[in-house]
C-alpha cells in the first residue's frame, strides 16, 4: 500500500495528496483511477500528448518540468505547482524511473529465480526449452518472450520481445502474486539500451550468439555486441552466465565480468557436446557422456537445448531428469516446424538474419533428396544491410529462392526487394505477394523437394504501412495442401 505523497516525497517531489496509489505505468492506455501515469518522451510518441487522457481516467501524472501538455485545448507547461490539476513535475523523469519502480514495486527479483536469455537468434527457442524443463520439475515458471507472455495456461500477445520497464514490473508483481517462482525472459539489445530492464537482477544469463542484426538501431556491430554484453551488469551477486564456446567472440565476456562463466560447445567446454546425429526426426547427441534424444531439428537446436540443459543442471536438475524432460520437448511454434502434405514437405522457420538463414538452409540441404526451395522476405524499417546477405544465404543453398514480402511496414516493398536482388546469385525469382509465393512454390515443387518458408515463423500478421493484415504462413500452407490434395486425388 503506497501513498502518493510518500512515494513522490521519497523522490523529493512535494505533494500532500495522501491517496493510496493503485498502480504505476508509463502508458496512458493502461492507467486507471488513482494510478500514477509516468509521462515519458519516446522515440516516436511523446507521452505528454496523453496527459489529459490519463487525467480523464482519474490518474495522477508525473512528467518533466516544462513538458508541454494540452489543458482544455490550450498548450501549457508542466510546473511543480500543478497539484490541483494532478500533474506533478520533476527535473528528469528518465533519471528517476528506476528509483520510482524500485520504491513502488520493491525488489521484485529478490524472491524469484530470474533467467535472462539474450543473443541474436535462438532466444525464444532457448527460453521455451528452459521453461519446459523447469515446468517438468514442477517449478512454477512464467515466460516473457518474443511478442508473447506465457503463464502455462494462456499465451498472451505483447508488442515487444522485452516489455518496457513499467509493464515488466507490473508483470513480475502479478507473477509473484500468482505464486510463480521462476521467470524466464528474453532480453533484446533494444531493451538493454532503453533501460527497460533497469530494475532487474538475474540469477543467470544465457547468451546464444551475436551475429548481424539491428544495425538500423545500433549502427555498428560493436555497439550491438557491447550493448548485449551490458546485460552482465544486471546479474545477482552469485549469478552466472552461460555462453557458447564455439563462438569465440562470446569469450570476451571472460574479461568483462567476474561472474562465473559456464561454457557449452563441441570442444572442451563445461558442457561438451559429442556424437551428434541430425535427422528429419530430431537429434541425438551426448553432453558430458550423457545421451540425449530430442525431437527438435538442426544443429542450432542442439546448441539451444544444450544451453538450456547447462542452465537447468546449474539449478540442480540432474542429468537423469534432464534426459527425461528433453525427450518430449515440444517444437517451438514457427521455428524449424516440419509440415507434411500428401505430396509436399515444408520447413517453416523464423530465420530473419543472415546467420539464421544460413544455418536453416544448411540443415534443409542436408535432409533434402530433391530440389530445395526457399520463400523469404526481409522486414521493412529494419537493418537494411542484412537484406543482400539474407538473399545470398537463401540462394547459396537452394535450387531456387523466391523473394517476397515480410512486414514491409512503412517502407516500399519494391525498395526492399531491390535490396535483396543485389544478391551475387542468379537463382531467384520475385513474387511480391507472400500468399502467391507460397501457392506458386507448392505448385512447382515435387515429392522429394523441400520448401523452406522463412522469416515470419508463427507471426499472425503482415505489417503494411502500419496496418496489421491477418497473415499466417502455416495457415497458407495448410490451405494450399488441402487444395493440392483435392487435385492429387
Ligand atoms: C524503436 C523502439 O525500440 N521503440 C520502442 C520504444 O518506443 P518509443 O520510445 O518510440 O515509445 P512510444 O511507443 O512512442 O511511446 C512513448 C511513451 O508514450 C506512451 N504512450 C504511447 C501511446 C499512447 O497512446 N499512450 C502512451 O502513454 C508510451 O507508453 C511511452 O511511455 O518504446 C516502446 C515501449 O517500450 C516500445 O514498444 C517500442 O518498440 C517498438 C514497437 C519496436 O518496434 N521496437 C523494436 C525495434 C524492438 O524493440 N525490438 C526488440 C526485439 C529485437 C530482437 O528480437 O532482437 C524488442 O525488445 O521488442
Ligand atoms: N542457436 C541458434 N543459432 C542460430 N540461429 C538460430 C538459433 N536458434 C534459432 N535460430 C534461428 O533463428 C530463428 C528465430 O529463433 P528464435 O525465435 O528462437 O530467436 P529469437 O532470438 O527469439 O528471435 P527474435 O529476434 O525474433 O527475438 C529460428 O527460426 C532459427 O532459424
Ligand atoms: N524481432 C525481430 C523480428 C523480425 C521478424 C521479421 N518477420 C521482420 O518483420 O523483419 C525484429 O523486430 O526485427
Amino acid at each position: 500500500m503506497t501513498r502518493l505523497n510518500e512515494l513522490l516525497g521519497m523522490l523529493h517531489i512535494a505533494c500532500d495528496d495522501t491517496r493510496i496509489l493503485q498502480g504505476v505505468s508509463d502508458d496512458s492506455r493502461k492507467v486507471k483511477k488513482d494510478w500514477l501515469f509516468v509521462c515519458r518522451k519516446g522515440i516516436t510518441h511523446d507521452g505528454a500528448a496523453y496527459i489529459d487522457d490519463a487525467l480523464r481516467k482519474g490518474a495522477v501524472v508525473l512528467c518533466d518540468k516544462k513538458r508541454k501538455w494540452r489543458k482544455n485545448g490550450q498548450k501549457v507547461e508542466a510546473t511543480s505547482h500543478q497539484e490541483k490539476e494532478q500533474v506533478y513535475a520533476c527535473e528528469d523523469v528518465e533519471a528517476i524511473a528506476q528509483a520510482l519502480i524500485e520504491l513502488y514495486f520493491g525488489d521484485l527479483c529478490k524472491h524469484l529465480c530470474v533467467i535472462g536469455v539474450s543473443g541474436t537468434s535462438g532466444k525464444t527457442s532457448v527460453a521455451c526449452i528452459i521453461t519446459h524443463i523447469l515446468r517438468k520439475q514442477q517449478k512454477k515458471t512464467f515466460r516473457i518472450g518474443t511478442h508473447e507472455i506465457d503463464d502455462n495456461q494462456h499465451i498472451q500477445a505483447i508488442p515487444n520481445t522485452t516489455p518496457d520497464s513499467f509493464t515488466l514490473a507490473n508483470l513480475l508483481k502479478e507473477a509473484i502474486q500468482q505464486g510463480f517462482t521462476h521467470i524466464v525472459m528474453e532480453v533484446s539489445s533494444h531493451a538493454i539500451d532503453q533501460n527497460r530492464i533497469c530494475f532487474m537482477s538475474y540469477d543467470a544469463i544465457v547468451y546464444t550468439n551475436i551475429t548481424q542484426d539491428h544495425l538500423d538501431y545500433h549502427f555498428t556491430r560493436t555497439h550491438y555486441m557491447y550493448t548485449k554484453f551490458k546485460l552482465r551488469r544486471y546479474l545477482k551477486k552469485d549469478g552466472f552466465i552461460i555462453i557458447n564456446k564455439d563462438f569465440p567472440y562470446l569469450m570476451k565476456l571472460q574479461h568483462l565480468s567476474d561472474a562465473k562463466l559456464i561454457t557449452i560447445g563441441f570442444d572442451a567446454a563445461h558442457f561438451t557436446i559429442e556424437d551428434m546425429h541430425l535427422s528429419e526426426q530430431g537429434a541425438i547427441f551426448t553432453i558430458n557422456g550423457y545421451s540425449f534424444v530430442i525431437p527438435l531439428l538442426g544443429k542450432m537446436n542442439v546448441y539451444n537445448t544444450t544451453e538450456a540443459i547447462a542452465l537447468c543442471h546449474m539449478l540442480n536438475i540432474t542429468y537423469e531428469q534432464l534426459i527425461a524432460s528433453c525427450q518430449d520437448l515440444p517444437y517451438v511454434s514457427g521455428r524449424m516446424e516440419l509440415m507434411k502434405g500428401k505430396k509436399h514437405t515444408v520447413l517453416l522457420d523464423y530465420a530473419h538474419t543472415p546467420d539464421a538463414v544460413e544455418k536453416l538452409m544448411e540443415f534443409a540441404r542436408s535432409i533434402c533428396q530433391g530440389k530445395l526451395y526457399i520463400i523469404v522476405g526481409c522486414g521493412g524499417e529494419r537493418d537494411r544491410s542484412k537484406r543482400k546477405l539474407m538473399a545470398d544465404a537463401a540462394c547459396k543453398y537452394s535450387d531456387m529462392a523466391i523473394f517476397t514480402s515480410d512486414n514491409p511496414r512503412h517502407e516500399s516493398l519494391s525498395t526492399i526487394l531491390l535490396d535483396m536482388c543485389k544478391t551475387t546469385y542468379q537463382n531467384y525469382e520475385v513474387v511480391e505477394n507472400r500468399y502467391f509465393a507460397i501457392k506458386y512454390t507448392i505448385k512447382i515443387a515435387k515429392e522429394s523437394d523441400i520448401i523452406v518458408i522463412a522469416g515470419k515463423g508463427n507471426e499472425k500478421t503482415q505489417d503494411v504501412e502500419g496496418r496489421m493484415y491477418p497473415f499466417d504462413d502455416a495457415d497458407c500452407v495448410r490451405k494450399r495442401f488441402a487444395k493440392e490434395e483435392l487435385f492429387w486425388k
